[in-house]
């Protein structure tokens, strides 16, 4: 027979809620939680008890961490379990933590050219057990249901593993959050680290910054079954207002990590920064950050650089374009980090301007540079459609190809629609008349408080509205199972965002669609978009090769301009020498803004074009 336990809530009945969990958590015996941080981060608190109830966690206060690089203190605190129970039975808990990692079409990567350039590049690995990253990682590599290694984790994670700095390039959906996890992991597992004690402030070993901090979130809700002694409980976590995310580099690190000893802690804009606090508290070995909050807990003194031996950069790209820069700057060389050289520094992301490159070379140290497939380019994976449709008719358009869809069967249950439009405006009002239309939709986009993208997101990867109208925030790193398809209901001025866009179909393996609607307001995405498609052997209509053939320059795109169809791969490989190998500075001598970077990357928006970071 089940207990039904219901831990259920919202804001204003955050006390109510308490007293539920405390009940709870009485009959099962376990410590409860002391969250005192004003209404959201009590919630939040609960939520965490509830979390750690339905692990079967113990749940103590304080500092609960202690030891070599700062990992469990068995005796007092039980890990969450992030691979959830095998019993769940619920369709939504399965929807959002299901990854069907088995049944990738590998083959799909077999061919796919590489290139690695630097001095003396460790050989590539074709199996997991071939490197030795510890009993404990890989048996979470088999709960994650990794058989095999994809190109770039073949290739970088022996790469870090040798203590190499690296900028890598590898298409959308390939493994990249893996390829910089693994070697940080099992370094830290490895390596003996003496931490100052500091009264308040924490010492992580390896920093990973993210852009956004929709980095793709994972949603909380927990409906699991546990067992006490001869009880069976059923434990329903739901919050009515207020749910739990973590991102989902901090998700997936989680997970690499679990049993290892290795803490993660996510920090990023938002959500209640003391809910975050909290958790650094307890011990932080991997800190996962976006740059506005990482500088907020180092501008209060909660987070110390100085022990730092790991830092990733995840979509390196826009990490370091005009808007980010000086904030990643002020982090990695005004605070207290090693620099290059002492600690070892990992760049990724599936595109790599020059420029970008350029200034990148300032954070490493005789790095390797690895190309898997060509820099930029769209994965073949995913089928490329362009149409020639007037702004007027986009709608009915769109409401076309819907309606198609339907009626192939192609938007079944878990079959997902993103549609990426320009303006925060033009996406409340495409999800409207979509919704009018009998197409449940949502939205995701800057004008959104952090909750609601959390939610919309959440809806959107269970189903329950399997149209997603997004801006450029949903652009980067969402990893969401199912997206069968990808329109581009208005394209980027940028071929880079392009990539982006529809990366978030075709991952791992998985075939996808993208679909983008083109007229006379995207000539200047003609060219790089008709060489994107033909580089990945798509059929390019005739009219996209006349338009892209008059050439029409937008400043943009410059990885098409001269020297090359992508504009080359490695940077130091066209006549630039490295900064850290003694050579020309090419960087105007100036090291904090305007970097004498003839046509520096602007950081590809137009005026007026929704960026990831509004
Ligand atoms: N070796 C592997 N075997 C099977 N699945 C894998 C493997 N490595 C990663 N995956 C899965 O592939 C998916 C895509 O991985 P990930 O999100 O790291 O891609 P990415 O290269 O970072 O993409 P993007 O550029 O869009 O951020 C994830 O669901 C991940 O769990």
């Amino acid at each position: 027979m089940f207990h039904h336990i219901f831990v259920t809530g919202h804001l204003h009945r955050s006390l109510q809620l308490r007293h539920i969990v405390a009940h709870c958590q009485e009959m099962i015996g376990l410590a409860m939680v002391d969250p005192q941080v004003g209404p959201v981060g009590e919630v939040l608190g609960l939520i965490m008890a509830a979390k750690d109830l339905v692990a079967g966690g113990r749940v103590g206060g304080g500092s609960g961490w202690s030891g070599r690089g700062g990992g469990w203190d068995r005796g007092r605190e039980r890990e969450v379990n992030p691979f959830g129970n095998d019993d769940v039975d619920d369709d939504a808990d399965r929807a959002l933590g299901e990854q069907e990692n088995t049944g990738i079409n590998f083959d799909a990567y077999e061919d796919i050219p590489v290139e690695t350039s630097g001095d003396n590049v460790p050989p590539p690995v074709n199996t997991f057990v071939e490197i030795d990253l510890g009993d404990a990682l890989n048996q979470n590599i088999q709960r994650c249901k990794y058989v095999k290694p994809t190109p770039v984790q073949r290739h970088a994670i022996p790469i870090s593993l040798g203590g190499r700095d690296l900028m890598a390039c590898a298409q959308t959906g390939s493994g990249k959050t893996a390829a910089f996890c693994f070697p940080i992991i099992s370094g830290i597992m490895r390596g003996q680290f003496a931490r100052p004690r500091g009264v308040r402030t924490v010492y992580p070993i390896a920093l990973i910054l993210s852009p956004t901090r929709e980095l793709s979130c994972q949603a909380g809700l927990w409906v699991k079954s546990m067992h006490f002694g001869a009880c069976n409980f059923l434990i329903y976590a739901i919050l009515i207002s207020s749910v739990h995310f973590d991102m989902q580099i901090h998700d997936e690190a989680r997970k690499f990590s679990y049993q290892t000893g290795v803490k993660v802690v996510v920090a990023y804009g938002g959500a209640p920064i003391n809910q975050q606090l909290r958790e650094l508290e307890r011990g932080v070995d991997i800190l996962v950050a976006t740059p506005g909050r990482l500088v907020d807990l180092l501008e209060r003194a909660r987070v110390s650089l100085q022990m730092v031996r790991y830092l990733a950069l995840d979509e390196a790209d826009r990490m370091l374009d005009m808007g980010f820069e000086p904030q990643i700057r002020k982090i990695v060389e005004q605070m207290d980090m090693p620099p290059p050289g002492l600690r070892q520094t990992m760049l990724f992301s599936a595109t790599f301007p020059k420029e970008i490159q350029r200034l990148a070379s300032d954070f490493l140290s005789n790095y390797i540079f690895l190309a898997v497939g060509r820099v930029g380019s769209s994965t073949d994976l995913i089928v490329q459609r362009v149409e020639f449709v007037l702004e007027t008719d986009k709608r009915s358009h769109l409401m076309d190809l819907l309606h198609a869809q339907r009626a192939n069967g192609i938007n079944a249950k878990q079959a997902l629609t993103l549609v990426f439009v320009e303006t925060k405006k033009g996406a409340d009002s495409l999800e409207h008349w979509l919704c009018v239309n009998g197409f449940p939709a949502t939205t995701i986009h800057g004008d959104r408080t952090q909750q609601e993208r959390e939610q919309a997101l959440r809806s959107f990867k269970t189903g329950k509205t399997p149209i997603l109208v997004a801006t450029d925030v949903a652009a980067r790193g969402l990893d969401i199972p199912h997206v069968a398809h990808v329109v581009n209901f208005d394209l980027p001025n940028d071929i880079d965002d392009y990539v982006h866009r529809i990366g978030r179909t075709g991952r791992a393996g998985k075939t996808g669609l993208a679909t983008a609607f083109f007229n006379e307001n995207n000539l200047s995405l003609a060219k790089p978009l008709a060489d994107l498609m033909q580089e990945a052997n798509q059929e390019v209509p005739a009219w996209l090769t006349r338009y892209a053939s008059r050439s029409y320059g937008g400043g943009k795109n410059k990885r098409y301009g001269g020297g090359g169809r992508f504009g080359g791969r490695d940077f130091r490989r066209e006549g630039f020498s490295n900064r850290g190998g003694g050579g020309t500075d090419y960087y105007g001598g100036n090291s904090s803004g305007g970097y004498g970077v003839p046509g520096s990357y602007g950081g590809g928006y137009g005026p007026g074009v929704t960026s990831a970071w509004d």
